[in-house]
């Protein structure tokens, strides 16, 4: 530990509890564990306020966060006296995230400077327009060598860029040396162990990983990468393993005392949570999007088919990264929450989609494609805007609905049919969780549409197991090398249609993407940002990149003379 304060350290009385906080896209919860048994004993959620300002914008409140963390920790350690236990008993805490979401703060202060910038976010296409325009072929995959990510709006780096270009107290910040970034696990770590008074500024390697800051290969921030987007190493968090421990929690809270010892991003801990320590495993996890990961052991897989290549977990200051192909599709459960809150044709997206979809036996040839803001995986397209597309005086909502979930499933067997390619060895079965799973519908509807049964865990929270597991494993009460032998317990849902079914399903759904791409245009975003920050911004957005990129183009080219 490097922060070797006076503050007890919480040993447990013989049984020993993990706690996990999960900060998801639309929840928090804070869930307590029997290590032994590897049992929930206790958990609390709350759900977030979600702003949207503006058409493609998303924002968090940091500060809601924190104060939700707080009360869902409360509320699930008073659970725990009830059951016999104690808050003693909690000897360690892991901590898992939406990764990519971006915050600044003031390092003196601990004062946010603008709200979080949600990972679905698209504020800052414009900016990715600029830099393609510079790079040569408009390759978006440019800097995939080193960071294993395309250039997209949906990665950390371009939502800091945003901040420092658009947000006078950011750039003020960081002119006097104050600023801090980080993704979610850094603001939350850094809150809980003191903040202004000795906070620890860290994250993990699987959360640099989706910065498009970080070099995959030395596991640190990437010199090049920084000087290109013209973000200062001294305002990025230390990059650390996922388990170990790191500091202990000062912050006057209910879990003041107890170590941090896992860091994990949401979707990396879902893969160790579902079991997939060994390469060639894999899990989709359904939740407001969907994020299929696929381990490939201590082997970089560089992808050529739109997949993204990125750190899985590290076991420890010593032990080799484990890296991971993954999928990622922005819209899945959140369609259903667009259906709801949107078009309003549900109340219940658990309920009524299973119902009401349940009523027709087919979308009748509807298709939509949730391209809300642009599509993820394999496409990258974030022109691409939503469509429903094949409707007849026939259709009704149910087969809208319908549509919906069978979007999720479409999807995945696009980033299925990736991964076969990339990787040359098809799934044979399909191990999913997340809480949009409980739908048994939507569960027929995934092996109907890919042909393999899928798996579905008894516990559909497995973010916050899998770093449970990370955090009891540094502190010797949790073993990853005992979980690999673990059986997960699941629900398997067979295939019911035939190759040629499945096929010509799947090549209708591809027409309906072709129709989705291109219909947005950028000049909309431009006019946008400029309307709102016009007095704030001091220089246009895309000038400072475009002279590093113009800088990195020359070394390059001067590299490859
Ligand atoms: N039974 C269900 N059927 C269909 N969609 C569901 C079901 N349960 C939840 N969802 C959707 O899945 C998403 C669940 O996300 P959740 O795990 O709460 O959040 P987060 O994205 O914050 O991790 C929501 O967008 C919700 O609309
Ligand atoms: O909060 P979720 O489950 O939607 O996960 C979001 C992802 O981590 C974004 O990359």
């Amino acid at each position: 530990m490097d922060d070797g304060d006076e503050m007890p350290v919480r040993e447990g009385l013989g049984r020993s509890l993990v706690g996990a906080i999960d900060d998801g896209t639309k929840t928090v919860r804070f869930v307590i564990y029997e290590a032994e048994r590897s049992a929930e004993l206790a958990a609390h959620q709350l759900d977030k306020t979600e702003v949207q300002p503006q058409e493609g914008w998303y924002e968090q409140d940091p500060l809601e966060i924190l104060h939700h963390i707080k009360v869902c920790a409360e509320s699930a350690i008073d659970q725990l006296t009830e059951l016999g236990y104690s808050k003693d008993d909690i000897v360690t805490l892991g901590i898992t995230n939406q990764r990519e979401t971006t915050i600044a703060w003031d390092k003196y202060t601990g004062e946010p400077l603008h709200p979080a910038i949600a990972w679905n976010d698209i504020r800052t296409d414009s900016t990715v327009d600029a830099i393609l325009a510079k790079v040569p072929d408009r390759n978006k995959n440019y800097l995939k060598n080193i960071s294993g990510l395309p250039i997209s709006p949906y990665f950390s780096a371009l939502k800091m860029r945003w901040l420092k270009d658009n947000v006078k107290a950011v750039r003020r910040a960081s002119r006097d040396k104050r600023l801090l970034f980080g993704t979610v696990d850094s603001w939350i770590v850094w809150n809980l162990t003191g903040g202004p008074h000795g906070g620890l500024h860290i994250t993990d390697v699987t959360n640099a990983s989706r910065t498009l800051l970080m070099n995959l290969e030395t596991l640190n921030w990437d010199p090049m990468l920084c000087r290109l987007f013209g973000i200062h190493r001294e305002s990025l968090p230390q990059i650390r393993s996922s388990s170990e421990v790191y500091g202990i929690v000062k912050d006057g809270s209910v879990l003041d005392g107890i170590r941090i010892s896992g860091i994990l991003g949401n979707q990396q801990s879902a893969l160790v949570g579902q079991n997939c320590l060994q390469a060639g495993q894999a899990k989709n996890t359904y939740r407001s999007g969907c994020f299929l990961l696929y381990n490939t052991g201590t082997r970089r897989v560089q992808s050529t088919h739109g997949l993204l290549t990125t750190v899985a977990y590290k076991l420890g200051p010593n032990a080799p990264a484990v890296y991971a192909l993954e999928g990622s599709i922005a819209v899945a459960g959140g369609a259903m929450k667009f259906l709801r809150d949107n078009l309003k044709l549900i109340k219940d997206v658990a309920q009524d989609t299973e119902n009401i979809a349940g009523q027709v036996f087919s979308t009748g040839d509807v298709y939509f494609v949730p391209a809300l803001n642009g599509l993820y995986a394999p496409y990258w397209r974030k022109d691409a805007r939503g469509i429903i597309c094949g409707l007849t005086a026939f259709t009704t909502k149910n087969h809208i609905i319908r549509a919906a979930l069978e979007a999720v499933c479409f999807q995945t067997r696009d980033i299925l049919e990736a991964m076969n390619k990339d990787c040359g060895m098809p799934l044979s079965k399909l191990n999913v969780d997340g809480k949009m799973t409980s739908n048994d519908l939507l569960m027929q509807l995934q092996a109907d549409l890919i042909g393999i049964p899928v798996l579905r865990a008894h516990t559909w929270d497995m973010s916050a197991l899998g770093v449970a597991i990370m955090a009891g494993n540094s502190v010797g009460v949790w073993s990853c090398e005992k979980w690999k032998h673990h059986a997960t317990p699941t629900d398997t849902f067979l295939p019911t249609t035939t190759d040629d079914d499945r096929d010509a399903r799947y090549t209708k759904w591809k027409m309906a993407v072709q129709r989705s791409l291109g219909w947005a245009t950028t000049k909309k975003s431009i006019a946008m940002t400029e309307e709102r920050y016009k007095l704030l911004a001091s220089i246009p957005a895309t000038v400072f990149l475009m002279g590093s990129f113009a800088m990195l183009a020359i070394s390059t080219m001067l590299k490859n003379r």
